[in-house]
């Protein structure tokens, strides 16, 4: 479970920069709900997951992961209940590090178990097998560097890595805005099954509406700071882009689709 309650964050406060970012968002995910976040440039997405992750301290509220009280935990503690894939591709892995390398890192996040450890034979069968498992061919290049992989290759095994350790949470800051479509498509795929397989409970920001509709069971949009939509169930499954479409319409006082942060398709 996560639970955001009534979570403020303003970012420079008292000065002539401050912004309210979030302003009193109450949101609360089951364990393995996997729900989407759509909403208009600096809605306060990226802050929320930023919140969830504890790299951004609320001035209020209370963050809840399980049945403890993280929210002035660090984010190091945190990195062991809380993965999180983020837009830009190279920002998940150490491009020097080999595949095998990053895997076992990933691994050994917030375990005693040591880096070491987790490079020992069992485990690098393991994690071949689990890279065999994309069907990307990627299992042949155990020993590349992670530099010299696709922006989609490195997602894909961004998300692998986000289910080695323990962590329950997952946060993903539009992950597939990078990639060409037919990679977004594949990748936004392979989350939906690791999502499953691992009962994640799940955080998807996307620009897409129709990717927030086609992925997870609940969709919440956010503007100025606050929830304004949370659909799910058959109010959600009956629902088309167009309706979400106007419905962000209505959000925004009637002003036309004219933001970046929102796309149709
Ligand atoms: N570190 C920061 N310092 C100052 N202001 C910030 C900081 N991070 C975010 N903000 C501001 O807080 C507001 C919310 O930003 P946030 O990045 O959460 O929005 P978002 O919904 O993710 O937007 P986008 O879709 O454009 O990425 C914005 O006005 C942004 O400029």
């Amino acid at each position: 479970m996560i639970a955001a309650e009534n979570l403020h964050v303003t970012f420079n406060p008292g000065t002539p920069l401050e912004r309210k970012a979030l302003r009193g968002i109450n949101v609360t995910l089951h364990d393995g709900e996997f729900v989407t976040v759509i909403g208009s440039n600096g809605a306060g997405k990226s802050t929320l997951l930023g919140a969830i992750a504890g790299d951004v301290t609320p001035q209020k509220g209370v963050i809840r992961v399980g049945a403890d009280d993280v929210t002035r935990e660090k984010p190091s503690a945190r990195a062991k209940r809380v993965a999180r894939v983020f837009q830009d591709p190279l920002a998940g892995s150490c491009a020097d590090l080999s595949i095998e390398e990053n895997l076992a890192l990933a691994a050994a996040r917030g375990s005693r178990r040591g880096f070491g450890l987790a490079l020992q034979a069992s485990r690098r069968a393991k994690f071949r097998d689990r890279v065999a498992e994309l069907g990307l061919g990627l299992e042949n290049r155990m020993g590349d560097r992670m530099g010299l992989l696709s922006g989609g290759q490195r997602q894909a095994l961004s998300l692998v890595m986000a289910t080695l350790a323990e962590a329950k949470v997952l946060l993903l800051d539009e992950h597939t805005a990078a990639l060409d479509p037919g990679m977004a498509e594949f990748v936004a795929n392979l989350t939906e099954k690791l999502v499953k397989q691992h009962g994640l409970t799940t955080l998807m920001v996307t620009h897409s509406m129709r990717q927030a509709l086609d992925h997870g069971t609940r969709t919440v949009m956010l503007h100025e700071g606050q929830v304004v939509l949370d659909i799910a169930g058959d109010r959600r499954h009956t629902m088309k882009v167009d309706d979400l479409v106007e419905m962000f319409r209505k959000v925004r006082g009637g002003a036309e689709l004219d933001d970046d942060a929102l796309r149709i398709g």
